[in-house]
């Protein structure tokens, strides 16, 4: 067993083997311990090898998949090694001491997963692989629980923030890639061949050209064919649904970076997980596909204005018809998750309450699509996805007439196939319900030949049916001509058997072996014909999650008060009365009232330098409107009273400071990384929202940065921004700058206390407050008054240095030092570049340098 056990361990490689014996999973070696600690079970050993005891633990076959979930969630892989024959078919091959034969069957990975118990239903999960060829960076990316795949490329540079975008559970690369990001799973160089990827494409889809899908780069298909080799391998050969690719261009979506992503809070919040995050307070979808569909949509918001006019259209049309969205909603809700459904069915691994669900949801969707067709003025996206609702009459008519009405997820005890459907199998069924109504009449004729009363006919695995009578009773059928075989001697109890019940015993299982094969063959022609149409399946279920996101905005929209924006060209942003979604909510739920503010950006007034007191929103403000124009370029309704959004191209948002010590970067570290980024990044289309920026170090270098940041994003990135600060001086910059303007978060100081009101106006912040927030904090009054003395002597110290900018009256402005520092004419520096040092003389040397020190002199 040992050497068949280290043959599959050599092939599962890094992941952990799940070892099948009988009815349980054992792992072995490191293996066991490494799960034991994972899933908290006991760790024994078994056995020996090279003269140590061998660690081991197992699972129930029946449970595995709970520990499954906790050992994928826990970042590891598992390869699932099944037996391939019965011990009799061992025996019968081998004699008696044969061992079964075993393979792994199945890897179990995060990327790969179908199990609706393994999956989170309102968020998609997704495998992708990344390549370079000749300087382009290739990424394919699926969901193969709903088999939807993309096709993507982008410079080198640009790859962190593809994945950002996509979040994969796995991402596989060429083994020995320099630039492949962290915690790869590194797989052949030649797996990622173009021609292999393209070969792979066509062969699936079966067509000879993948023009009709989209045009793909080189670098594309390398990375698709990186892909499918995963695949094909985590599958041991079984490929799962995969949908036709669809190749994204990158300038298709509103680009943010990872850094933008995270301080949006747009999936997860900061704390981690999905309470507090932007979808959390958004989601209305009443359908796992809708939800992850929304998910996709926030994270890759549209540059199309015609799409998201569209798609804004779809959510006024649902908002203006509240009976509508009610009842459109409530039958969405009673869908089951067609995707997923299929996805399972496709891979191999569906089950009859799998048929079952395509039948329901693909009827549902019809009955949803016939429904929705009735009306007048139906919006363009809606036209366009109404076809794909209905035209499987067919296959749900089939299903409908083969299937019961709640089939089982297991198909070993049968029963999932409708009576009436197949006339042979219900005369199957006849017989074995004959035979059993046969043996409860020969348990009266046995009672009332023997008079025993309390004779009973019974079943278990290891007899089968048999009499039981009490040991007091036995005797009569003891008796040598009574009929009855002795086969067992209970405590108390005898069983016996009689020729009669033997045979109707026969004949219930062979009708019932028949049935279930009869079940059988009918569970493959059904899969057969859902995986023909996996295709349109996929688009039902595509345009289902559509119309339940746009139904879900529209519901937010109601509940929230919130209005249609306006996506259009050019760059001003005017947001009259926004509100931040997730603070306004908190609130709400502790009574409170969030305060609506103004946003208005044009190209004469571009950048806001937003200052007042700490807690007095000025983060809030900054984020509520990033938050408005992803919303919008998402195509959903808006937190506020009215939004004109120039098109966002890029959106930016850095939060001084924060927290990155995963990475091994000091925070202030991070925080000039990501600003770096954004200076070489962000075009005139943009949106940046930059909070605190500088704050992470000491006052007079945060202070120089800030202003050096602000001046650069004002006179070369030219972007709409929003800039918040504490550094009062940075008010001097609207002096030079003329599309800057002066903003501040109102508050007052009332009877000694401070009342923040939240309200953004006009003009500089008159001071800080610093102190009377540490006083609403609970910092000590002892301390308190100490910081007043300090700060009384700071600020007289102030007024007569000038203060911390008090040297920059004379600063020359930023563009005229650019173009200083760009003065191309310097004959001397040219001269010295052009000397080959090594090819010299020392006399030479000497001439050269007596030259270069004339031209100097003249030259000054
Ligand atoms: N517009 C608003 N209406 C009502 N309450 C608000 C509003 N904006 C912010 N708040 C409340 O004030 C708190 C602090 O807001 P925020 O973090 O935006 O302040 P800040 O000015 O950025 O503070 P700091 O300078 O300390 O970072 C929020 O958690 C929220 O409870």
């Amino acid at each position: 067993m040992m050497t068949q056990y280290l043959a599959l361990r050599e092939v599962a490689d890094d992941c952990l083997l799940f070892y099948r014996m009988g009815d349980f999973f054992e792992l072995f070696f490191d293996d066991a311990k490494t799960a034991s600690q994972i899933l908290d079970i006991a760790l024994t050993t078994r056995g020996e090898h090279q003269g140590q005891p061998i660690p081991m633990c197992g699972v129930p076959v029946h449970a595995a998949e709970g520990y499954l979930a906790r050992l994928i969630k826990a970042g590891c892989r598992v390869a699932i090694a099944e037996q391939t024959e019965t011990p009799a078919e061992a025996k019968k091959r081998g004699g008696s001491k044969a061992l079964v034969a075993r393979d792994i069957v199945r890897f179990v990975t995060a990327g790969t997963l179908t199990e609706e118990s393994l999956l989170e239903p309102r968020r998609a999960n997704v495998l992708a692989a990344a390549c370079e060829v000749r300087g382009v960076v290739g990424i394919a990316s699926c969901d193969i629980s709903t088999g939807r795949m993309e096709l993507e490329e982008c410079a080198p540079d640009r790859l962190a923030a593809a994945l950002a975008r996509l979040g994969p559970s796995e991402l596989v690369a060429p083994d020995g890639w320099d630039a492949a990001p962290d915690g790869v799973i590194a797989r052949g160089t030649h797996e990622f061949s173009s021609d292999g990827g393209d070969g792979r494409l066509k062969l699936i889809h079966g067509v000879s050209t993948l023009d009709g899908f989209g045009t793909f780069s080189r670098a594309m298909l390398a990375a698709a064919g990186g892909l499918i080799a995963y695949l094909d391998h985590v599958g041991r050969g079984n490929l799962p649904l995969l949908l036709p690719p669809e190749a994204r261009s990158g300038d298709a979506a509103l680009a943010m970076d990872e850094a933008t992503r995270a301080s949006l809070e747009i999936l997860e919040s900061s704390q981690g997980g999905r309470r507090g995050s932007l979808i959390d307070a958004i989601d209305r979808c009443v359908t796992g596909a809708g939800a992850r569909q929304l998910a996709d949509d926030l994270f890759a918001p549209l540059t199309d204005r015609m799409a998201i006019a569209e798609r804004l259209e779809l959510v006024e049309w649902l908002h203006g018809d509240a009976l509508l969205r009610e009842d459109l909603r409530a039958a969405l809700r009673a869908l089951p998750d067609v995707g997923r459904a299929l996805g399972r069915v496709v891979a191999g691994r569906g089950s009859p309450r799998d048929l079952g669900q395509l039948r329901d949801g693909l009827a549902g969707a019809r009955t949803t699509g016939e429904r929705l067709a009735t009306m007048d003025n139906l919006p363009v996206l809606l036209e366009r996805l109404l076809p794909a609702l209905g035209g499987h009459a067919e296959l749900v008519d089939h299903f409908a007439r083969a299937l019961v009405q709640s089939p089982p997820t297991e198909r070993g005890q049968g029963g999932y196939i409708a009576s009436g459907y197949d006339a042979s199998l219900d005369e199957l069924r006849v017989m074995s319900g004959n035979a059993r109504r046969a043996i409860a009449a020969l348990e009266a004729k046995y009672r009332e030949e023997t008079g025993v009363a309390s004779l009973k006919i019974k079943h278990n695995n290891v007899l089968g049916y048999f009499i039981e009578v009490a040991q007091r009773h036995a005797d009569k059928l003891m008796e040598p001509d009574s009929g009855f075989s002795h086969r067992q001697t209970m405590a108390g109890a005898m069983r016996f058997n009689a020729v009669a019940l033997h045979e109707e015993a026969a004949r219930i299982t062979e009708a019932g072996g028949h049935a279930l094969a009869a079940e059988e063959g009918h569970f493959e022609t059904l899969v057969a014909e859902a995986v023909a149409a996996r295709q349109t399946i996929a688009r039902t279920a595509a345009a289902l999650a559509r119309i339940d996101v746009a139904a879900g905005q529209a519901e937010r929209a109601a509940e929230g008060g919130w209005s249609r924006p306006q996506v259009v060209e050019g760059i001003s942003l005017d947001i009259e009365g926004g509100r931040h979604p997730v603070v306004e909510s908190a609130l709400k739920a502790q009574g409170e009232r969030f305060v609506a503010n103004d946003c208005r950006l044009a190209s004469h007034d571009r950048l806001w330098l937003i200052g007042g007191p700490n807690m007095g929103g000025k983060s809030t403000f900054l984020r509520q409107n990033a938050l408005i124009v992803l919303l919008a370029q998402a195509g959903g309704f808006v937190p506020a009273k009215s939004a004109r959004i120039g098109m966002v191209d890029r959106l930016f948002s850095r939060v001084g400071a924060s927290d990155n010590l995963a990475r091994g970067r000091s925070t202030f570290m991070v925080e000039m990384v990501e600003t770096a980024a954004i200076l070489a990044q962000a075009t005139d289309r943009s949106f940046v929202i930059l909070d605190e920026v500088g704050r992470g170090t000491s006052t007079y270098d945060g202070l120089a940065l800030a202003w050096a940041v602000a001046e650069a994003v004002h006179e070369t990135n030219r972007c709409r921004c929003l800039f918040a600060t504490h550094y009062h001086e940075l008010a001097r910059l609207a002096e030079t700058c003329e599309a800057l303007s002066l903003h501040h978060v109102r508050a007052r100081e009332w009877k000694g206390d401070l009342v923040l009101l939240h309200e953004l106006a006009s003009g500089p912040a008159d001071r800080s407050y610093g102190l009377a927030v540490a006083r609403l904090a609970g910092v000590p009054p002892k301390v308190i008054s100490r910081a007043k003395s300090v700060l009384e002597k700071l600020e007289k110290a102030r007024a007569e240095t000038g203060g911390l900018a008090a040297g920059l009256g004379d600063l020359p402005l930023f563009a005229a030092v650019q173009e200083a520092r760009q003065a191309p004419t310097d004959a001397l520096r040219d001269k010295l570049n052009t000397l080959d040092v090594d090819a010299m003389s020392p006399r030479d040397a000497l001439e050269i340098l007596y030259d270069l020190k004339r031209e100097a002199g003249t030259e000054s």
